[in-house]
């Protein structure tokens, strides 16, 4: 993998979530991300993905147990840096402001030089390689094309750990393929730390340098699957036998929830 695993970045310890209506979203979720990895978090809808994440960017608190990044509570570390960044299913782009402005606006909010803000912003629409439609609005892009924007606009704030929700969901297969061939190749350059949300599969191995499976609600992690498959990953890999082999791993312990197995 490109980042190398010696760091505890990401720790969760012992963590219950239950909501106001009663609903037990996670119970007792344990254990540790390291700097410089790619981890997805795979389960079945409603088994509390989203919450997990959302309780590493701040934005849910867990009812017991302990969330920390970099020793820090999440909201800690949201107040004092531009550590952590958010990409949601959803691009969320303002539909009067330009593809460059859009990117801006985190920094725009934060204050500082207009001038700085849109080099940093340029460099990061170069990275997804949108520099030629800064000039754009929103309505003149498509799916991919906006999505790409929304990951600029994180990138832009040049996080440590970008935590990314189910963000290619919408989009077709082919945008889907060229969008992780992109993010991989942004993760590897910028030694970043990424935690993905998805309940596809293919896309959790095709990504991934661990994969925490989680089981129906309640959530609980069913296994860690620590994919030993090399970087960078090329599209057809996805037809090596290997690669089918954690595709069926990671299938068995969605299905069954089954204790932590690994490949050798
Ligand atoms: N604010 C909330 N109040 C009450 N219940 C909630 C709230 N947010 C989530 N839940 C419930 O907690 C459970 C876990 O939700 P969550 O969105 O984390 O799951 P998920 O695995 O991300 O689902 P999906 O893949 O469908 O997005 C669900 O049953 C959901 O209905």
């Amino acid at each position: 993998m490109a980042g190398t695993a010696e760091k505890r970045l990401v720790a969760f310890e012992h963590v219950s979530k239950m909501f106001s209506t009663g609903t037990l979203a996670l119970s007792d979720i344990h254990f540790t991300i390291q700097e410089g990895e790619f981890v997805s978090f795979l389960g079945p809808s409603g088994c509390g993905k989203s919450t997990a994440l959302r309780m590493v960017a701040g934005l849910a608190v867990p009812t017991t147990g302990l969330v920390t990044v970099n020793g820090k509570t999440p909201k800690q570390l949201v107040r004092e840096s531009n550590d952590i960044a958010f990409v949601f299913q959803d691009a969320n782009l303002l539909p009067w402001r330009t593809v460059l402005d859009n990117v801006v606006l985190p920094m725009e909010l934060r204050g500082g030089s207009r001038k700085e803000h849109k080099e940093t912003a340029l460099h990061a629409l170069e990275m997804v390689g949108l520099k030629d439609h800064m000039k754009a609005h929103p309505r003149q892009l498509s799916g991919g094309m906006k999505m790409r924007v929304s990951i600029a606009r994180a990138l832009a704030a040049k996080p440590k750990l970008l935590l990314m929700d189910e963000p290619f969901a919408a989009l077709d297969e082919i945008t889907r393929q060229s969008l992780q061939m992109e993010l991989l190749d942004i993760w590897q350059k910028e030694k970043m730390t990424v935690l993905f949300v998805t309940h596809n599969v293919y896309e959790a191995v095709f990504l991934s340098s661990k994969i925490v499976v989680m089981s129906a609600r309640p959530g609980r992690v069913s296994s860690n699957i620590d994919v030993d498959l090399p970087y960078p990953r090329e599209l057809g890999m996805r037809t090596t036998p290997k690669f089918s082999e954690y595709v069926d791993l990671a299938s068995g312990h969605l299905e069954h929830g089954a204790d932590r197995r690994e490949l050798g």
